[in-house]
């Protein structure tokens, strides 16, 4: 059986939808953060509270979270880590795979793949911390496949617990197929353990990949988890129950949590609006809750939503 990771997703998978999927679904081995970044030298004040909800929530209701750095060298990634790890985590994930220009022509992200020379020196920060396990989630370069070949030989004798491969360039951002060929070319020839990430909707893809490629580790989902949070239980469990139900659940949760922390109708809805983004809904529905300017708008969508 694979294992079935929750994908990071700025804007999707913060606290609130972590906490809420564990709770009324699950089937995850572990959920990663949107990335953390620097912001004057510090972890950015919003992405730390999110991440201080988990840990208060945790307490009750356990669920494996790792979070997510992204860094341009080894000084933002120590800085990183140094102020991650009083908060109790021994697992900590690179990102190697934003395709947004904002952080990738910063030498971020998938950026970071144009710059191999600092990408080893991350990695050679990562012994520094031998308490810590280290993973990275990757494309397969910015510009070429060509990228991803050439800094191999030195994942191959790293620590990395784990490298998650979304199997595309940066430039390709979400458009087009994912290139599996040269995915199962550097699974062949990648002695990490590794894990595949993309378009991945089904159960039954999940069973797919797991005979194309017997050795996988597990497959991370993202954008199928948000479409239908049992995904996970669905391949591991011959889960039958209702998606609708379960978004209803999540929703629920998470709307209550958003009402509670967040203030004013404009940000509520601009935080909780993205939890439909990938729900199959029909068009109309989705307009309407896309141009929903008050709660009692909203809430008379989620009504119409109810009884379809
Ligand atoms: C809006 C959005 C935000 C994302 N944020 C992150 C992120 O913070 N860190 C990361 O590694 N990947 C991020 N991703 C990429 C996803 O984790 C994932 O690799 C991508 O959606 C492809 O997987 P999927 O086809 O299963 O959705 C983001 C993707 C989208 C669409």
């Amino acid at each position: 059986m694979l294992s079935l990771f929750c994908a990071p997703l700025q804007g999707f998978t913060d606290a609130a939808f972590r906490i809420a999927h564990a709770k009324f679904s699950g089937g995850i081995s572990a959920y990663y953060t949107p990335f953390l970044r620097l912001e004057k030298g510090k972890i950015r004040p919003k992405d730390l509270r999110d991440l201080e909800w988990d840990l208060q929530t945790k307490k009750d209701f356990p669920y494996h979270l790792i979070p997510q750095i992204i860094a341009k060298d080894a000084f933002e990634f120590r800085s990183l880590v140094e102020q991650i790890l009083p908060l109790g985590f021994s697992e900590i994930d690179l990102n190697a795979g934003c395709p947004f220009p904002m952080q990738t022509k910063s030498g971020r992200g998938a950026g970071l793949l144009l710059h191999p020379e600092n990408f080893f020196e991350i990695l050679d920060a990562m012994e520094e911390f031998p308490q810590v396990q280290f993973s990275i989630k990757m494309r397969l370069g910015e510009n070429s496949e060509s990228e991803i070949f050439e800094i191999l030989p030195r994942l191959n004798v790293s620590n990395l617990s784990q490298i998650t491969l979304h199997p595309r360039l940066g430039i390709d951002e979400y458009h087009g197929e994912i290139r599996l060929d040269a995915f199962q070319r550097f699974y062949e020839n990648c002695s990490r353990p590794m894990v595949l990430n993309g378009d991945i909707f089904t159960a039954e893809k999940i069973r797919e990949c797991a005979e194309k490629f017997p050795k996988l580790k597990g497959v991370m989902l993202g954008r199928g988890l948000l479409r239908n949070p049992n995904l996970a239980r669905e391949y591991a469990e011959n889960f039958t129950g209702k998606t609708a139900e379960t978004l209803f659940k999540m929703h629920a949760e998470i709307f209550a949590q958003y009402k509670m922390r967040y203030q004013g109708d404009a940000q509520i809805l601009e935080k909780i609006r993205p939890f439909w983004a990938y729900a199959d809904l029909p068009k109309k529905m989705a307009k309407k809750i896309a141009k929903a300017k008050t709660l009692a708008e909203y809430e008379n969508c989620l009504i119409a939503i109810g009884e379809l």
